[in-house]
């Protein structure tokens, strides 16, 4: 971590859980990459995966004991779908703070991410956007859940290439906070982001 850029988002580990996820991104994505035409025993990776599946059931805490244990802590998630190294579902999206008070993170997105041929699903970069603002609210210091998130698609974004993923809070009058972010490629701007987040917090389950 450099000091002018503190890591905002959980840092996977190479062992436990986040060793298992990563390899479970693979999976998923070299699935899609094979596809029904391929030549793999599709039947025994099937097989295969039902059987972690059921290794890894089998050795669960109850879902509210884990809810519980995920909300452990003050600090960073380690399981939302954007950042989270416990979550095969999050690309993942790792992000930093800058020196001007604005949060920037890297991501190259491959085919389960597709939307349009060879480019990002609209909903994936709203997915992104959205944690994005909420992760440059809690750096800034007054965060909440999103009301109102308005998306403008520039041009499409193009997978399999390197992605800027920036945002910044702009405001806070009450509750209300105004939060703005981009995805890019290269220079080019491909989505643009405004939120309207109100300082409301759930409860941790407890
Ligand atoms: C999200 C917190 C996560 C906690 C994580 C904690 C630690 C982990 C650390 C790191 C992780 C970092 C960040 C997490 C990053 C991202 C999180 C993702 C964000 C989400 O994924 S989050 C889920 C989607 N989100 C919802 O599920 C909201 C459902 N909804 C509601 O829960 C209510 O609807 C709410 C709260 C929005 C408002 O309800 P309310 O009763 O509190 O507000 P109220 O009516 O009092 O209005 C007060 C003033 O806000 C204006 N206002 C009201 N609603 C508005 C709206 N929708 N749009 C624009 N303006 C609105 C009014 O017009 C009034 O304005 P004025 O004062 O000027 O009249």
């Amino acid at each position: 971590m450099s000091p002018d850029r503190p890591t905002l988002t959980a840092t996977p580990h190479n062992v436990g859980v986040d060793a298992a996820v990563a390899a479970a991104r693979r999976v998923v994505t070299a699935l899609l990459h094979a596809g029904d035409g391929s030549a793999a025993a599709m039947a025994e990776v099937a097989s295969r995966l039902t059987a972690v599946a059921e290794h890894l059931e089998e050795h669960a805490p109850t879902r509210d004991e884990r809810l519980v244990d995920m909300w452990a802590g003050e600090g960073v998630t380690r399981h939302d779908p954007v950042t989270g190294p416990e979550n095969a579902v999050a690309p993942p999206l790792p992000l930093s703070g800058l020196p001007d008070g604005s949060i920037q993170g890297t991501v190259t997105l491959g085919l389960p991410y597709q939307g349009p041929p060879g480019c990002v699903h609209g909903g994936v970069s709203a997915l992104l956007l959205d944690h994005t603002l909420g992760v440059a609210n809690h750096w800034a210091g007054d965060s909440g859940m999103t009301g109102t998130l308005t998306l403008r698609y520039h041009r499409p974004t193009p997978l399999f290439e390197e992605l800027t993923v920036r945002a910044r809070q702009v405001s806070v009058e009450g509750r209300k906070i105004r939060t703005t972010g981009e995805i890019l490629a290269g220079d080019a701007v491909c989505v643009s982001a405004e939120g309207l987040f109100v300082n409301k917090h759930l409860p941790r389950p407890r």
